[in-house]
């Protein structure tokens, strides 16, 4: 995770962005604080990033890297202002003894656009991510991609409509199916058929930028529609309040990258 020191809207690269609406910054230090502290009371490790006063996106720790099995293919943005980010990533996952780190070819945004599952590496395209980033993905973590079309600027990156609640023991998975064409639509109902899938306003609230560790989803409080569902399927829904970096286009999930391996 990195902490929102100078976290911001200063520009504008997706639709929940608006400069003119001002960052309570002290109240988004306090957001992410609490989350992260949740993730340590629940026993989880936080490593955190330094962050950069010229970025004020690297809050949104997930769009710098995709780890699996401690291999590390690292970002390349598709927007100038965040491009210096990457490379901040990939020095730290180097400092850190990871050997495997690759400076790919192809604009993708990290885990904004790849899911891990059980089985596959989903990934989404259309807004961010070039399709031709899932190929290289395949051929780097040797595992096999399912590359999914979003189709809602609202929901630029796959991570922002569908999270992985169990990528262990089944391939479990919560989405939003407006944010996807029909025929990705119907992929998904194919490989996922006992998913949650989540109604707008949840979707609009954040409800699928969530972060599962196989028993607890962290996820927006707001998406109140998710809560049942999940525990119904034997979750345990934990809530946060992330509405200030809402402001940038992130919630949990985006907060959040993942060091698997
Ligand atoms: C899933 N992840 C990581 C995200 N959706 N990231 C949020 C990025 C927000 C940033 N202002 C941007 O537009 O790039």
């Amino acid at each position: 995770m990195c902490p929102p020191a100078y976290f911001a809207v200063t520009y504008s690269i997706n639709p929940w962005m608006d400069p003119a609406k001002p960052v309570d910054l002290p109240l988004a230090v306090a957001q992410w604080e609490s989350l992260r502290d949740t993730y340590r009371a629940l026993g989880h490790t936080v490593e955190e990033l330094v962050p950069d006063p010229e970025l004020p996106d690297m809050v949104y720790a997930a769009n710098g890297a995709l780890v699996v099995d401690g291999r590390v293919l690292g970002a390349r943005f598709a927007h100038p202002e965040r491009a210096r980010e990457a490379a901040v990533h990939r020095d730290w996952y180097r400092e850190r003894g990871f050997t495997e780190v690759r400076e790919p070819e192809h604009v993708n945004e990290g885990e904004g656009d790849f899911a891990v599952t059980a089985s596959w590496l989903l990934a989404g395209r259309g807004f961010r991510s070039s399709p031709l980033s899932h190929p290289e993905a395949q051929e780097f973590f040797g595992r096999p991609v399912v590359g999914l079309d979003l189709v809602d600027p609202r929901f630029y990156h796959l991570d922002t409509a569908l999270c992985v609640l169990d990528d262990t023991r089944d391939d479990a998975v919560m989405y939003y199916p407006g944010a996807f064409s029909p025929g990705s639509r119907a992929v998904l109902a194919r490989l996922f058929p006992d998913a949650i899938t989540a109604g707008e306003e949840d979707a609009r609230a954040f409800g699928l930028n969530a972060v599962s560790d196989g028993r607890h989803v962290l996820l927006p409080q707001e998406a109140v529609g998710l809560f049942g569902p999940l525990r119904e399927r034997g979750y345990e829904p934990v809530g946060v309040d992330l509405g200030e970096l809402l402001k940038g286009g992130g919630s949990v999930k985006c907060c959040t990258a993942e060091l698997r391996g």
